[in-house]
């Protein structure tokens, strides 16, 4: 079976987008794991699937994998490279789309200077909703759940992390940490990706604050280990940082693979997610 794609980023964060409405795409997660493989398939944070949407009012159908072949609800760079993909290929006309995901409905936009606008939702902040299990632990902080202690054994000792638990349709544990450089993400990251009060696992986000509107993040994905950039873990880190009192909306966000900006305008509005998507090149893979 032949399968054609299209390589792209965001900042960085890296995937496979495949046209499933003009050829026929079944593959397994194993099949999707290969794929994403970086020595044994194309390579790629995750794969993004293009199909016809199933819900009234929609344009498309956005299905995202991760690296371990996993399907997962979100991806905030995979939305803006999905638009650009979209409008590239002819299949659509319109600057502005909504996208059915499995977490609801997104709209990203092409700006008019090239940029593209993501309104990735509203943030689900609700414990239970992220989902993380905040049994026997009393939330901290300005008097709203913003603080959890996740304790983490690193290292053979214990230590305690404070962190945020944010769902952009995706979990993220968001804590703030002096330097991104030295912070111990490879350490610590995949302990809180698999930490037992996360049924669902999570991305792991490390956030530095520079400045009110101004922030460093590293991120260790679910599924995919860190990556060079993470939009809804971007928008994670500002929802919590605005939730402390540390920020205020938007916040230009410095990842290592490039730059975004977030905005937020509180409880119950959508996160607009803006930065830079890139086509790198064009292939066919045989199965
Ligand atoms: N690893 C994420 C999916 C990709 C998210 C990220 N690449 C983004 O840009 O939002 C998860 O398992 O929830």
């Amino acid at each position: 079976m032949k399968l054609k794609f299209t390589k792209m980023h965001g900042a960085g964060n890296d995937f496979i987008v495949v046209d499933a409405i003009n050829q026929q795409v079944e593959l397994s997660a194993a099949q999707w794991q290969r794929l994403a493989d970086r020595r044994f398939g194309i390579g790629a944070d995750q794969i993004l699937v293009v199909e016809k949407p199933t819900l009234p009012g929609c344009d498309f159908r956005y299905r995202i994998f991760n690296n371990d072949g996993g399907e997962v609800e979100q991806c905030g760079n995979g939305a803006r490279a999905f638009v650009k993909f979209v409008a590239e290929k002819g299949l659509t006309k319109l600057s502005s789309i909504r996208v059915e995901t499995k977490s609801g409905v997104i709209a990203p936009r092409l700006e008019a200077d090239g940029g593209i606008t993501v309104d990735m939702g509203a943030p689900v902040l609700a414990p239970a909703e992220v989902p993380f299990d905040a049994d026997g632990l009393a939330g901290t902080a300005q008097g709203v759940d913003t603080l959890w202690p996740l304790e983490l054994e690193l290292g053979g000792a214990r230590e305690t992390v404070l962190v945020s638990v944010v769902s952009m349709g995706n979990p993220h544990a968001v804590q703030v940490v002096d330097d991104v450089e030295t912070a111990p993400v490879d350490l610590s990251g995949p302990l809180i990706e698999h930490h037992p009060r996360f049924p669902r696992r999570v991305n792991a986000g490390f956030m530095q604050v520079l400045g009110r509107r101004h922030v460093r993040l590293r991120v260790y994905e679910r599924g995919a280990g860190e990556t060079l950039a993470c939009g809804t873990g971007a928008c994670a880190a500002v929802v919590a940082g605005i939730r402390r009192g540390l920020l205020d909306s938007p916040v230009r966000v410095d990842a290592r693979g490039g730059q975004l900006s977030v905005a937020w305008a509180g409880a119950g509005q959508p996160v607009l997610l803006t930065g830079p998507a890139v086509t790198v090149f064009e292939g066919e893979i045989t199965l």
